[in-house]
């Protein structure tokens, strides 16, 4: 969310973003709130002051002058008692209202209403030729007996998996080998829950907008976490940390629950979009700086890229535009790996910084050296996400025979060079 006097002071810019970022937001209904409120504070701060002359006078009165002056002051009370309520309210929707403003996207970001205008600025490796029929991953792991999919759909209904033998521990490994790399570039390793309290998902940027996407524990003030973002959004929450504690840069692991609600029909088969999967996740907070928060955004898409070309994967590097990247971004690329049996590209990663925006909602500040206290600045990215990469790497390194080999840089985790059948 953008701070009140930025939008006092930039109205075109901030209504420019609103349209380029698709925001319900009515921003002349923004405007007219804050300026009501600025009216009603200055009438309430005149009376409190009024109220305190008039008492310090009526200290010193005559005790017939001091009955007027109480009197006096019973009605300015009155009036306060009125008001203040009044402002509390408008205050109130005024704070909704900033929720829906957006981040201004940063200059290179392709202005556009969705993801058709997103725009392919790299493309790295090539997708393989096959000299034989290649199979769709659900056909290579039901030949080698890899997953219980089926079965699994009647313990727990569609969209779940069950991975066995090989794949099983393949998946594991992958984990690991994701998890090792972050903590090599410098990441520090933590494991959270997947459940948070409600307000961690306002602060997050997932409430109010997306509310249908999260799963609720019946009963309780506890949703299920579609990424390890919202925890570790809300780990300093409300806390002032000092320069010198910056950047928190943290490899969060999570198991990650998603309804799907909005996708039905789609990818309904096998391991692309599945109720629950596993990630490991790159979160950084850092100082309020762009060039800082730049430098970190640079730094997560490499590791990323560096994972992916670890597994050998073919991928490319995508601009997402205003429309696609949502409220909260100042720049978000997405990077999209090759899929042999759609014969095309799908999202396996997604890097964002955010700015303040997020750091608004959680109450996420730090004491400059200045000694001014400011919001951080946030990003995120995917280090790796099972089990949708398991459809890339099974199809794109699947053998005649069926087997699947494992990446070099992976084979120290897995302990074999190939997947096989499980007996
Ligand atoms: N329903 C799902 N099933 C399997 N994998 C998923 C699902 N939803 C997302 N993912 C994986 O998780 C990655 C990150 O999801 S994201 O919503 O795009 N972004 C985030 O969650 C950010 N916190 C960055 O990781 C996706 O690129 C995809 O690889």
């Amino acid at each position: 969310m953008l701070d009140i006097k930025f939008i006092r002071e930039n109205p075109d810019i901030v209504r420019k973003a609103i349209q380029e970022k698709g925001s319900p937001l009515d921003l002349d209904e923004l405007l007219l709130l804050d300026r009501q409120i600025l009216e009603l504070r200055r009438r309430t701060e005149a009376l409190q002051a009024e109220r305190n002359a008039n008492a310090k006078a009526a200290g010193k009165a005559s005790p017939e002058e001091r009955a007027l002056l109480i009197e006096k002051g019973k009605q300015i009370g009155a009036e306060l008692a009125e008001l203040e309520p009044q402002l509390r309210a408008l205050e109130a929707k005024l704070k909704e209202l900033l929720y829906l403003t957006p981040t201004l996207p940063w200059e290179g970001a392709p202005v556009g209403p969705d993801d058709s205008f997103n725009v392919v600025t790299r493309v790295h490796g090539t997708p393989r030729t096959f000299l034989f029929e290649p199979l769709d991953h659900l056909e290579l792991i039901n030949r080698n007996g890899w997953g219980e999919l089926e079965r699994i759909a009647k313990v727990s209904g569609s969209r779940s998996y069950a991975l066995k033998g090989d794949l099983m521990r393949y998946e594991q490994a992958l984990l690991r080998f994701a998890l090792d790399q972050l903590v090599d570039a410098g990441f520090t390793p933590i494991s959270v829950p997947s459940y948070a309290r409600e307000e961690a998902f306002y602060a997050h940027g997932q409430f109010p907008k997306a509310r249908e996407d999260v799963y609720k524990v019946e009963g309780e003030d506890m949703y299920l976490a579609g990424t390890s973002e919202v925890l570790l959004n809300y780990l300093h929450a409300g806390e002032i940390l000092s320069e010198g504690e910056l950047p928190k840069a943290y490899a969060g692991i999570s198991a990650c629950f998603r309804s799907e609600a909005g996708s039905a029909g789609k990818d309904v088969r096998g391991l692309m979009r599945v109720h629950q999967f596993n990630k490991v996740e790159q979160y950084v907070l850092c100082i309020a700086d762009v060039e800082e928060s730049n430098r970190w955004f640079e730094r997560m898409l490499a590791n990323s890229e560096k994972i992916l070309q670890a597994l050998e994967l073919p991928y490319r590097v995508v601009e997402v535009s205003t429309g696609d990247m949502g409220l909260g971004k100042y720049r978000q690329v997405d990077l999209e790996t090759w899929v042999p049996s759609e014969g095309r590209y799908r999202e396996t990663h997604s890097c964002s910084a955010l700015l303040d925006w997020q750091a608004r909602r959680a109450g996420l500040r730090y004491r400059d050296q200045a000694g001014k206290v400011r919001y951080a600045y946030t990003l995120n990215n995917t280090a790796l996400a099972t089990p949708r990469i398991l459809v890339m790497l099974l199809e794109n390194h699947q053998n005649q025979d069926g087997t699947v080999t494992v990446p070099k840089a992976v084979q120290p985790y897995f302990g074999k060079a190939r997947l096989e059948p499980t007996r």
